[in-house]
């Protein structure tokens, strides 16, 4: 079974961000979230992905590197794998198969039992990754659903990513990737900023994604959104 069949709740840290004062990695890894995974689009490089995986790989929780590009790729033995992005709606075929190439020809020290890939929809035009790699956002919930069933049905991905960087998004987007969906399991990540919004998206994903929240408000407040979505899978839906 994947790892995260069982998740509900990641955080996930950009090496080119700060934490806030008086925070540590150690409470970050202790809040209670199933996974951590480091990665951001913008300004992340090598020496700054190493220095969040070292911090973090001591402790109980897993610890994945989502690299934005090959250059950033770390390898370390505390790493639980490498979640490597498809953006399925990229303008750019280097988002889809062209990077990933690249780093196959690079990269003789693939450990491809740990190496995992998402199959993101990219759907907050105004966000980082909407930008780089030039993705269509102008989807309505049926093309979503349509891009989660080619990933599932034709490209065999086991994770779906439904990718709102820095907005809440449309509960109707997620729910209509989720019900596309078989055994793939869904991540949502985008402006879960509290109890309320982690419970909504909770209700939708298989998997909540928390990001700019642990930079920007700490722990009580992820610890909060942790809450929610385990409130959330308490329903039976
Ligand atoms: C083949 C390898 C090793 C990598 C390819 C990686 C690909 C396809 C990257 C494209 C998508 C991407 C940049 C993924 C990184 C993870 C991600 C979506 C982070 C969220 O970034 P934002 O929150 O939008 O960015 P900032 O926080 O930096 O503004
Ligand atoms: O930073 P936020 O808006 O929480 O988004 C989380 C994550 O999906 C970003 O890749
Ligand atoms: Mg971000």
């Amino acid at each position: 079974m994947n790892a995260w069949a069982d998740w509900d709740h990641i955080v996930k840290v950009d090496p080119d961000k700060t934490l806030p004062e008086g925070v540590t990695y150690e409470d970050v890894c202790a809040t209670g979230t199933d996974a951590i995974a480091v990665g951001g689009t913008m300004g992340v490089t090598e020496e700054k992905m190493a220095r969040v995986v070292d911090a973090c790989a001591t402790y109980d929780v897993p610890v994945y590197i989502e690299p934005s590009g090959t250059s950033v790729v770390v390898h370390d033995d505390g790493l639980d794998g490498y979640l490597i992005p498809v953006v399925f709606n990229a303008g750019d075929v280097a988002w889809i198969t062209g990077a990933h190439k690249e780093w196959a020809r690079l990269d003789h020290d693939i450990d491809w039992d740990r190496t995992f890939t998402e199959a993101y929809i990219v759907l907050n035009e105004d966000s980082s990754v909407a930008t780089y790699t030039e993705a269509d956002c102008d989807l309505d919930p049926d093309a979503v659903a349509a891009y989660a069933t080619v990933a599932e049905r034709m490209f065999g991905q086991d994770i779906v990513y439904i990718e709102y960087s820095g907005t809440l998004g449309d509960t109707a987007h997620v729910a209509a990737a989720h019900d596309a969906l078989d055994e793939a399991t869904l991540f949502y990540g985008g402006g879960v900023h509290d109890y309320d919004s982690a419970h909504t998206m909770g209700q939708h994903a298989d998997v909540v994604v928390v990001g700019d929240l642990v930079h920007d408000e700490g722990i009580d407040a992820v610890e909060a959104t942790v809450r929610g979505v385990r409130d959330a899978k308490q329903v039976p839906q």
